[in-house]
């Protein structure tokens, strides 16, 4: 889109404002959102409780950053293909499937590695 000519920092601090706003709608409407934020709470939890490392904490929040966004831009293509496309269609069905599929890699991947850090700690 093009934008009216303003000061760097004006523009910066707008889009912010924007992705901000964005990740509140987010947060306020998507429920798959809300509970992985629920478990992103109990791991983190579970993090404390069982004390875990250093390393063991960027790990666990680098997934549940990745789970996260990965939800978010899911949300986005959801959202884009309703507008553009809302009847049925056998290719908005595989664009959805697919952005869903992402989102299950990544949780996958989460899940495999909290196993990593907790199994040990609670058998
Ligand atoms: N317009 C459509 N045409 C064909 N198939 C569709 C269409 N809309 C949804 N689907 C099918 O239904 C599934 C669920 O789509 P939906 O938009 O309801 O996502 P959702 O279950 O709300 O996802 P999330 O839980 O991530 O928000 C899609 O993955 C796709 O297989």
């Amino acid at each position: 889109m093009i934008q009216k000519k303003e000061p760097f920092l004006v523009n910066r601090l707008k889009s912010v404002g924007y992705a901000f706003k964005g990740m509140l709608v987010l947060i306020k409407t998507e429920a798959s959102i809300k509970s992985q934020l629920f478990i992103a709470l109990v791991v983190t939890v579970a993090g404390f409780y069982f004390d875990i490392s250093k390393t063991e904490w960027m790990a666990q929040l680098i997934m549940i950053g990745m789970v996260l966004s990965i939800e978010g831009v899911n949300t986005a293509i959801e959202n884009i293909a309703d507008f553009i496309h809302p009847e049925y269609h056998k290719q908005i069905g595989l664009i959805k499937d697919i952005a869903a599929g992402a989102v299950f890699l990544a949780s996958i991947i989460a899940m495999i590695i909290a196993g990593i850090i907790y199994i040990p700690k609670i058998f």
